[in-house]
C-alpha cells in the first residue's frame, strides 16, 4: 500500500516554519491596534508570531491567488465580449472538532480584508447547516453529531452554489452552540463578497458512500482553495477537554444552555465527560470521515503542542 508520506511527498511541496515564515516577503503587518486587539481578545492564546510566521506569508499567497483568478474573470469577458457576475473567490477550511478551524478562519478574515484587492471577506461555518436538534434527536442522530449524517447536505450544497452564482443576497443558517440547535431567530446574510471563507469538519467529504440517488456535488467543486488543519489526535483530544472546561465556566453556565447541567462539575467529572465524548463521538469522526480527506487539501496546516504550527504543506 502506498504510505502516507509517499503521497504527501508526491503531492505537496513540505515547508518547516522557518522556511515558511520567510515566504511572507515584504507583507507588512499592517493591522491597527485595534484589529490586533479584537484577534487577541477572540482568543487571548494567539500569540503574534503565529499571526506574522504562519498567517502573513498564507495571505500572500491567496492574495495572488485571488488577483490570478480575478485575471481569469477578465480573460473571460474579453473572450465572451460581456461583463460576466463577478463571483466570490471561495476558500474552505476544514479539520478536526477543536483543532482551531474557526479561530484559523477569523485570523484570515482580518488579514485578507486588509488587501484593497478583496476588501469583503465573509464567514459562514457549517455548524448552521447541522439538522435542527428536533430532526436529529427524531432519526436517532444526536450521538452522531458532526457525521456526515447530521448535516443538511443538499442545504449547503445549495449554499455554496448560489453564492458562487453571485447571487445579491443569499442566507445562511446560524448555529448557537448555547441551546446546541440551529437559531431559529436569525440568518446570517451574504451580499457578493469578495471572498468568502466557509469553515466546517466537512467541507472535503464527496458523499460518494451514501446510496447513489442522495449523492449531488461536492462542497469541493464551488470552491477555489481548500485548507486542511492538522494535529495529533492526543493533542486533539486535550484541547477538546481543555474547551470543554472552557464551556463550562462561559456557555454551559447560561440557564438556557442545552448543557446547563455541565455547569456544576467538578474538574474531574468535567474531564472524564469529555474524554468520553471525544472517544465515542468525535475522536471516530475524525478517524472515520475527517482525516481521510485531508490529502484533498491544497493546503495542510500542520500544528504541534500549544497550537504551534510546525509544518505546512502546499500542493504542488
Ligand atoms: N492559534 C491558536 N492559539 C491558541 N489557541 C488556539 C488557537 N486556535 C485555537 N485555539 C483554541 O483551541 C480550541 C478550539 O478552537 P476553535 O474553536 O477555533 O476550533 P474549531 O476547530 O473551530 O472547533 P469546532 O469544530 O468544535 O467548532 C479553543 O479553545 C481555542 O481557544
Ligand atoms: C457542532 C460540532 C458537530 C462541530 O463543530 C461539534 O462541536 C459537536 O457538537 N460535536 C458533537 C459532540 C460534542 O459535543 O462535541
Amino acid at each position: 500500500m502506498t504510505s502516507i508520506n509517499s503521497i504527501q511527498d508526491a503531492l505537496y511541496f513540505a515547508f518547516q516554519r522557518e522556511h515558511w515564515a520567510e515566504l511572507r516577503k515584504s507583507v507588512p503587518l499592517t493591522l491597527s491596534q485595534t484589529e490586533l486587539e479584537n484577534l487577541r481578545g477572540m482568543n487571548e492564546k494567539l500569540s503574534l508570531d503565529e499571526v506574522t510566521d504562519i498567517y502573513l506569508p498564507l495571505s500572500r499567497l491567496l492574495n495572488l491567488f485571488v488577483g490570478s483568478k480575478q485575471q481569469r474573470g477578465l480573460v473571460l469577458d474579453k473572450f465572451l465580449e460581456q461583463q460576466t457576475t463577478p463571483s466570490p473567490y471561495i476558500i474552505s477550511i476544514a479539520g478536526s472538532v477543536a483543532v482551531g478551524k474557526s479561530t484559523t478562519a477569523r485570523i484570515l478574515q482580518t488579514l485578507l480584508q486588509r488587501w484593497p484587492e478583496h476588501p469583503k471577506v465573509d464567514l459562514v461555518t457549517t455548524d448552521g447547516f447541522l439538522y435542527p436538534l428536533a430532526d436529529l434527536k427524531r432519526k436517532g442522530l444526536l450521538q452522531r453529531k458532526g457525521f456526515p449524517e447530521s448535516y443538511d447536505m443538499k442545504m449547503l450544497v445549495e449554499f455554496i452554489s448560489a453564492v458562487k452564482a453571485g447571487n445579491k443576497e443569499v442566507l445562511a443558517p446560524l448555529y448557537s452552540h448555547v441551546t446546541y440547535d440551529r437559531r431559529h431567530d436569525e440568518h446570517q446574510a451574504i451580499r457578493q463578497p469578495d471572498i468568502l471563507i466557509l469553515e466546517g469538519l466537512n467541507v472535503l467529504q464527496t458523499g460518494l458512500d451514501t446510496p447513489i440517488d442522495t449523492r449531488r456535488p461536492f462542497v469541493s467543486d464551488f470552491v477555489d482553495f481548500s485548507i486542511y488543519v492538522d494535529a495529533d489526535e492526543s493533542l486533539l483530544k486535550q484541547w477538546y477537554k481543555q474547551r470543554f472546561l472552557q464551556f463550562r465556566e462561559g456557555a454551559f453556565s447560561e440557564p438556557e444552555s442545552f448543557f446547563h447541567h455541565y455547569s456544576s462539575l467538578t474538574d474531574d467529572e468535567a474531564n472524564a465527560i469529555a474524554a468520553n465524548i471525544w472517544d465515542t463521538i468525535n475522536g471516530p469522526n475524525l478517524n472515520l470521515n475527517i482525516q481521510p480527506t485531508r490529502e484533498r487539501a491544497h493546503l495542510i496546516l500542520q500544528k504541534g503542542p500549544n497550537h504551534l504550527m510546525d509544518k505546512v504543506l502546499l500542493r504542488k
